[in-house]
C-alpha cells in the first residue's frame, strides 16, 4: 500500500462524551423497542429493520398525535447555572464512583466476523443467556445457518438472519470491569454504508474486525473491499481510537506470522488515516470460539498460548477513554431517528453534540419555525431528569406537530441558533478515487444522518496535507490523496421541487467539532471527507 498516505489528522478527534446523570426509574411508557434486538436508534418497530434514510413520516402513523400539541409541559428542575454544576459534578465521579462510559462502533469489511465477535463476546460477558444462546443455536440450525449462530444476537431481523448479513445498525451495551460500553455492530456490506455513517458519527471509539483466512484480509482491503472504507469514514467522523481484532485465527492454524503480516501491513495505515499510534490496538482472536475475547483459558485458546500471552480484546476494551466533552458549548442534537412512543407523543433521538438538556426545556427544530418541549429523557432505556454532552439519548416531545420532526433536523436552544447553510466552505482530503473530482462535480453531502444533493462549486486551493498550506490555487482537478480547500453548495432535492436548495444546519469546526464534519459521496462511493470552515449561508 505504498500509494496510500492520506492523513485525515486534519480532521480532529474532540467528539464529546459524557456519563449518564442519575436515572429518574423507569417509565412505563418505555414501550418503544428499546429491549428489540434492534434498537430504537434505527427500528421504530419490533422487529422491522428499517433504513434510517427511508423513514418518512408516512411510515409513522403520526397523525392521532397531534393531541399532544396543547399537553401540559413539564417545569424545568434547574435553573441553567444550576444544571451546569450537577452535570460537572456527575462527569467528575465518573470513573471514580462510576464506570466509565463509551460507545464502541465496530466496523470491517462484510463476513470479518463483527457479529459472530459481539454476539460471542455478549455471551463471554454474561450478557447473553444460556436460554437466548441455546435459542439462536437451534434457530440457526433450522435456516441453514448455523455457522451464524452467534451473529443472530445482534442481526435481529428475519431478512438479515436469512441472507447471514447485517443490514442496519445494531445497538446493544456491554459491561467490562472499568467501562459501560455501548456497541454499535455496522453493516459491512458497502450498500449499507450510510448507515454505517449513521452509527459511527454516534461513536467514540472503534473495533475494526479483520478476517485473517488467506485472501479474505487483501479481500477487504482492496479497492471496493470495506476495512480500508470504514476506517477513513470512522476517523473522519471523530472517532480517534481503534482496536484490531486480527479474527478467524483457527483459520490459518493460529499461525504467528500472518497474524504479524496483517499487523505489520495495517499498522501505518492506520497512522496514515489519523489514529495515533498510542491510541491503536492489536489483538489476536477467534471468535467463534471465544479465544481470547474475554480470557485466553481453555483448550481452544492452546495453540493461541504458545505464542501470545498479553491482553485479551476485553481488556483492551476496558482501557477504553471516552473523549473530552463540551457541557458549556449550546445545546445541539442531529436528529438521527423519529419514531412514536405509544403514551408519550413523538420521540426523536441522536446523539447531543454539545451543552446539557433538561425536562421541561423548549427546543427549536431547525431548519423550520417550530419549536417543542421536551417531556421525557431517555439514556440506555432509563428515564433522566437531564442529559449532556456526547450521550446518544431519545427525547420524548410534546407541543409539537411531528410532521415538523424529520431524521436530519437538527435541536437547538431557541436562543443559540444553528447557523443554516446552502453555500460553505470546506477543508477535505481526497480518498481513493478513480475519477477526479472537478468544479461542478455532482455529489452527495453527508452531515450525521442527512444527505442532501450538493455541488462542488469551486476548488479553492490544494494544500500541503501536513502545514495546511496552499500548494496550489484554483486546481483545475483534484486526485486522490490531495487535501484541498473547496466551496461546496447545496442542490434542490428533485426536480420537481423548489427551485432553491433548502439550506441545512451546519456549524464551522471551529465553533462545534461534532457539528463541523461532512462526509462526501459520489455513486455509492466516499470521495472524501472534510471539516466545515465558513458558511456563507
Ligand atoms: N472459522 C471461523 N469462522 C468465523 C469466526 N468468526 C466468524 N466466523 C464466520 O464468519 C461468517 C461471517 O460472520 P458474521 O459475524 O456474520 O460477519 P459480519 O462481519 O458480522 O458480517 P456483516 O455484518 O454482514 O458485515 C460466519 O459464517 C461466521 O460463523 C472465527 O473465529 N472462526
Amino acid at each position: 500500500m505504498a500509494d496510500y498516505f492520506i492523513d485525515i489528522s486534519l480532521v480532529s478527534a474532540a467528539v464529546s462524551r459524557t456519563a449518564s446523570p442519575v436515572p429518574k426509574g423507569k417509565k412505563g411508557a418505555t414501550t418503544i423497542t428499546k429491549s428489540a434486538v434492534k434498537s430504537g436508534i434505527s427500528t421504530p418497530a419490533k422487529g422491522i429493520a428499517v433504513d434510517q434514510r427511508m423513514l418518512d413520516l408516512s411510515a409513522l402513523n403520526l397523525t392521532e398525535e397531534r393531541s399532544v400539541i396543547n399537553e401540559e409541559i413539564p417545569k424545568a428542575s434547574f435553573a441553567r447555572e444550576k444544571l451546569l454544576e450537577e452535570a460537572k459534578k456527575v462527569i467528575e465521579a465518573e470513573g471514580k464512583e462510576r464506570k466509565k462510559e463509551v460507545s464502541l462502533v465496530v466496523i470491517g469489511h462484510v463476513d470479518a466476523g463483527k457479529s459472530t465477535l459481539m454476539g460471542r463476546m455478549l455471551y463471554e460477558l454474561g450478557r447473553l443467556d444460556e436460554k437466548t444462546r441455546l435459542a439462536n443455536e437451534r434457530g440457526s440450525n433450522k435456516a441453514g445457518k448455523s455457522s451464524f449462530s452467534w451473529a443472530w444476537s445482534l442481526d435481529g431481523t428475519v431478512e438479515e438472519r436469512e441472507r447471514g448479513i447485517t443490514m442496519d445498525i445494531a445497538l446493544q451495551s456491554m459491561s467490562t470491569p472499568h467501562r459501560q460500553i455501548t456497541i454499535l455492530d455496522a453493516p459491512g456490506h458497502k450498500d449499507f454504508i450510510p448507515n454505517m455513517i449513521s452509527g459511527a458519527s454516534q461513536a467514540d471509539c472503534a473495533l475494526l474486525v479483520v478476517d485473517a483466512a488467506t485472501g479474505e484480509f487483501e479481500a477487504g482491503f482492496d479497492r471496493g473491499g470495506q476495512t480500508r472504507e470504514h476506517v477513513l469514514l470512522v476517523r473522519s467522523l471523530g472517532v480517534s481510537q481503534v482496536v484490531v481484532a486480527v479474527n478467524k485465527l483457527d483459520q490459518v492454524q493460529w499461525s504467528k506470522s500472518r497474524y504479524d503480516e496483517i499487523c505489520d501491513f495495517l499498522r501505518p495505515f492506520l497512522v496514515q488515516s489519523g489514529f495515533h499510534p498510542s491510541k491503536t490496538k492489536f489483538v489476536p482472536v477467534a471468535a467463534m470460539q471465544g479465544v481470547n475475547l474475554v480470557t485466553l483459558n481453555g483448550e481452544a485458546a492452546q495453540e493461541l498460548r504458545q505464542w501470545y500471552d498479553g491482553p485479551t480484546l476485553a481488556d483492551y476494551l476496558d482501557q477504553l477513554e471516552p473523549p473530552a466533552r463540551d457541557i458549556y458549548a449550546p445545546v445541539r442534537i442531529p436528529i438521527s431517528n423519529v419514531f412514536k412512543g405509544s403514551s408519550s407523543g413523538v420521540a426523536v433521538s441522536g446523539r447531543l453534540c454539545g451543552g446539557v438538556v433538561q425536562v421541561g426545556e423548549r427546543l427549536r427544530i431547525l431548519p423550520g419555525d417550530e419549536t417543542a418541549a421536551v417531556k421525557m429523557i431517555e439514556v440506555k432505556d432509563e428515564s433522566v431528569p437531564w442529559a449532556a454532552a456526547g450521550m446518544n439519548v431519545t427525547l420524548y416531545l410534546t407541543s409539537i406537530d411531528p410532521v415538523h420532526l424529520n431524521i436530519g433536523n437538527v435541536l437547538c436552544p431557541p436562543t443559540n441558533l444553528v447557523p443554516l447553510a446552502t453555500t460553505f466552505t470546506a477543508r477535505i482530503i481526497v480518498f481513493d478515487i478513480q475519477i477526479p473530482i472537478t468544479s461542478g462535480a455532482s455529489i452527495e453531502l453527508f452531515h450525521h444522518s442527512r444527505d442532501v444533493p450538493a455541488t462542488v462549486s469551486n476548488l479553492i486551493a490544494t494544500l500541503d496535507r501536513a502545514s495546511g498550506n496552499i500548494t496550489k490555487k484554483k486546481p483545475r482537478v483534484l486526485t486522490k490523496g490531495t487535501s484541498a480547500e473547496i466551496q461546496i453548495t447545496l442542490r434542490t432535492q428533485s426536480l420537481s421541487g423548489p427551485s432553491v436548495a433548502r439550506p441545512i444546519p451546519l456549524e464551522s469546526f471551529s465553533v462545534n467539532k461534532d457539528m463541523g464534519r461532512i462526509l462526501l459521496r459520489r455513486g455509492g462511493e466516499t470521495i472524501g471527507a472534510g471539516i466545515v470552515l465558513e458558511i456563507f449561508g
